[in-house]
Order: C-alpha cells, then sequence, then structure tokens
C-alpha cells in the first residue's frame, strides 16, 4: 500500500501559529503520512504516538529527538544524557532525576511554593487588568524554580531565551533557529557554567545530582550535564503550561467557576490544559529498522515526526477532543510523552500549576480576555507572548 504523502511544512509559520488544520489533515489521512518535504513520518493518531513512544527498542532516541540526526549532523550542543539517550545510557540519569524530582521529594517544596503563589496573585491582582503571561506564566515559575534547582541569583533572565533556543533547534534550521543564533554561545556559556558544583546552593535539585555522583549512581562527568537538563527542559515548558491553562480559563468561564467550588480539580485541571494545548507539541524518532505502522512500511534510519498535540486530540481517543472540560480524565493524555522518556520534571511542573490556580481559585471570582492574545512561535512549543486579561474578584 502507498503510503499517503503531504509536502506540508509543519515548521512554517502559520502551522505554528494554528496547527489544527494540519493536526486534522494528518489524523484523517492514515496511520503514517509522508511528509515529503522533510523527507519524514509523520504520527498522529494516539494508538501510533502511543506505541512509538513506549517501544524505545523500535523507536529509539539516541541519534536525537528532532529534525537533526545525530548519526549524520554534528549536534549543536552535547547531546542530554536523557532525552538524547537510549538504554542502557539512559537509565542511571534518569533514575537519579526521577528520585530527585519525585512527588515526595517536592514534598519538602509545597508549602514554600504555595505561599509564594500567594504573595504573587497578591500583588498581580492589584490591578484590574494585565498581561497573564509575564504577570503570572513566567513570574511564578522564575520565582519558584531556579531557586529549586540551587542557581545563584544573577542571570535567570538568560533561563528562558535558552531554553526557547533549545526547543527551536529541535525544528528546521529557519528564521527561527537563527533569530536565536546571535546569543547562543553567550546564553549556552551561562547555563553550562550553573551546572557547576560550586555555583549550586548546598540544598537544591542541582546539589542534589552531584551528591549522587560522589553516591556513585552516576559519574561526576554526568552530573552537569543532568543539570543542564534541568535548565533546559524545566523553564520554558512550564511557562507555557501555564499559559495554556490561564488561557483555557480566561476562555471558558464555566470551568473556572468549576475549579472555584472545588480547588481540589487544580492538578486535573493543568493536565487537561496540557492535553488541550499540549504545549510541547512534537518530538521526533528515529526508526531503528523498517517499521510497519498500519499497513504502511516506515524505512529503516528515517526520522518520525510525533504529533503529540493530535494524539491528544484523536476521537479514536477522546470524546469531544476539542473541549476543555475539567469533568472529563485526562490522564493517558501525551503531553508529557509517555513510557520511558515520559517527562522527569511532570511533578515540578504539576506542584507549580496546583500552587497557582488555587491561589487565583481563591481570589478570582472571574477573569476575561481583555485583548487579543498574541503567539510566540516555536519550532516546538505552543506558546502565548502575550495573554491580556482583566480579572473581578
Ligand atoms: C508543562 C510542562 C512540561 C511539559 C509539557 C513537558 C513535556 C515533556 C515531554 C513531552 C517529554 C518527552 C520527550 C520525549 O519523549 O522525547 C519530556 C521529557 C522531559 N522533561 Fe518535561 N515537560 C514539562 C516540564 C518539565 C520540567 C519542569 C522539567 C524539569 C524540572 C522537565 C524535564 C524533562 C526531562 C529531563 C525530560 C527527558 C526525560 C527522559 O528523556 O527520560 N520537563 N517533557
Ligand atoms: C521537555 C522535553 O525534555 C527536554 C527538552 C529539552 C532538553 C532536555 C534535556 O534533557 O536537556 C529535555
Amino acid at each position: 500500500m502507498t503510503l499517503p504523502s503531504l509536502d506540508a511544512d509543519p515548521f512554517a509559520h502559520d502551522v505554528l501559529e494554528e496547527p489544527a488544520p494540519l493536526h486534522a489533515t494528518l489524523l484523517e489521512a492514515g496511520p503514517v503520512v509522508h511528509l515529503t518535504r522533510y523527507d519524514v513520518y509523520a504520527l498522529a493518531r494516539y494508538e501510533h504516538v502511543h506505541a512509538a513512544l513506549t517501544d524505545w527498542q523500535t523507536f529509539p532516541s539516541g541519534a536525537g529527538v528532532g529534525l537533526s540526526d545525530f548519526r549524520k549532523e554534528k549536534p549543536w550542543r552535547p547531546p542530554s544524557l536523557l532525552l538524547e539517550a537510549d538504554p542502557p545510557r539512559h537509565d542511571a540519569p534518569r533514575a537519579v532525576l526521577v528520585k530527585i524530582l519525585s512527588p515526595r521529594a517536592l514534598r519538602r517544596l509545597r508549602e514554600r511554593w504555595l505561599a509564594e503563589a500567594d504573595t504573587l496573585a497578591e500583588q498581580v491582582l492589584a490591578e484590574p487588568e494585565f498581561d497573564a503571561v509575564t504577570a503570572l506564566a513566567q513570574a511564578f515559575p522564575l520565582r519558584v524554580f531556579p531557586d529549586a534547582v540551587g542557581l545563584p541569583p544573577s542571570g535567570r533572565e538568560n533561563l528562558l531565551p535558552y531554553g526557547d533556543h533549545v526547543f527551536n533547534a529541535f525544528g528546521p534550521a529557519g528564521d527561527l533557529v537563527a533569530r536565536g543564533q546571535p546569543r547562543v554561545a553567550e546564553l549556552t556559556a551561562w547555563v553550562n557554567a550553573r551546572c557547576q558544583r560550586e555555583v549550586l546552593t548546598p540544598d537544591g535539585f542541582g546539589a542534589q545530582i552531584w551528591a549522587a555522583a560522589d553516591h556513585g549512581d552516576i559519574t561526576h562527568e554526568q552530573a552537569p550535564l543532568i543539570v543542564r537538563s534541568l535548565l533546559s527542559a524545566g523553564v520554558d515548558t512550564t511557562v507555557h503550561g501555564l499559559a495554556a491553562a490561564l488561557y483555557a480559563f480566561a476562555t471558558h468561564p464555566e470551568q473556572w467557576r468549576r475549579l472555584r467550588e472545588n480547588p481540589g480539580l487544580a492538578r486535573v485541571a493543568f493536565d487537561e490544559a496540557v492535553r488541550w494545548q499540549s504545549p510541547v507539541q512534537t518530538f521526533f524518532r528515529t526508526a531503528d529498522r523498517d517499521v510497519a505502522v498500519g499497513e504502511a512500511t516506515i524505512p529503516e534510519g528515517r526520522k518520525i515526526l510525533m504529533f503529540l498535540g493530535a494524539a491528544n486530540h484523536d476521537p479514536r481517543r477522546w470524546d469531544d477532543p476539542d473541549s476543555f472540560d475539567l469533568s472529563r480524565d485526562p490522564s493517558g493524555h501525551v503531553g508529557f510523552g509517555m513510557g520511558i522518556h515520559q517527562c522527569a520534571g511532570q511533578h515540578v511542573a504539576r506542584l507549580e500549576a496546583e500552587a497557582l490556580l488555587t491561589a487565583l481559585a481563591r481570589r478570582v471570582e472571574r477573569f476575561e480576555l481583555a485583548g487579543t492574545p498574541r503567539r510566540h512561535l516555536n519550532n516546538t512549543l505552543r506558546a502565548w507572548e502575550s495573554l491580556p486579561v482583566r480579572v473581578h474578584l
């Protein structure tokens, strides 16, 4: 059976601005679609994306999880020991990070993050109108996460642009990557310096990674790269995840009312927002062999593009997928991935969201858009540049 093919460009600005039409085409066209422009193979249906995420042997990450194939091109930075590694190399770094970022390990931060969210809410809600991206979605993660990692106070404004470039670099070397290029050397130097043991405070996630090296769970050479994973993946993702949740509630007042009636819904609300908007839209894998998907065959060595955002809206898996609905059970969504590479920081993200959303739910009776939201374009992230809101207390 010949594979359906499409010359669409998933990284074109109009698609990054609004991917739904491409997702609909891909979901309809078949289990696999050959994207001729990049000679890659698209998976969009939940069943096949889930299958690829949970079969690392057939769909490994070691050649990179972006368009670039590390076996043919030099990576722009040393590959991640988690994201861009397969077992067995992936195992020890993963075990260390999962333990340090576990729900149990995060309990010691809970009271502090709840209090920080209350303080931020008090400050921001003193104004009836503000930009929810800068005032809340960016401000809260930057207020709690760098301290939790153990970063020194200076230069934290480098984290967002660095992460933005990391996520752009998973896509083609187009204008979005070019835009970040001028600052790459400076941002990379700043981030690498912050992964060194001596700059990290003794009680943060970073110091705990170095302590795991002392303990022999990982090597001392691996420690800084694992800290780098936190700085690369731990900021922009939660900023855009929180912005997605705030956008969802600003456009669904009836769902906000449900959250106010039951603030215990904050965590499931965040997962529903992550499913509905999928702040991380896509990741690649590499076909380890000729692999049959449906009746089609993906040739060995080709890159496979998994559309997490489309799988999270697949009507074969979700009732009324395009609705944001707190009565839905979003578990099983692939917004945090699935399988051995499933997000190592998902509990950090959920705790940040629970803190911020409950602080707001206690104070804000209703909030609405106070202007047209503007998208922030990125090859991998679904993000808002600005989200003007008006609040009624
Ligand atoms: C809303 C927030 C977040 C979203 C949507 C998100 C999404 C994802 C996704 C989709 C993956 C799977 C990548 C793959 O399968 O190739 C992943 C992996 C990962 N995430 Fe997250 N993430 C978020 C927050 C975080 C945070 C806060 C951290 C760090 C504290 C983090 C650290 C990581 C790491 C290290 C990996 C690689 C895990 C591995 O390969 O074993 N993420 N994330
Ligand atoms: C959110 C997906 O996970 C990522 C993203 C970017 C970098 C890394 C890393 O491990 O350096 C992980």
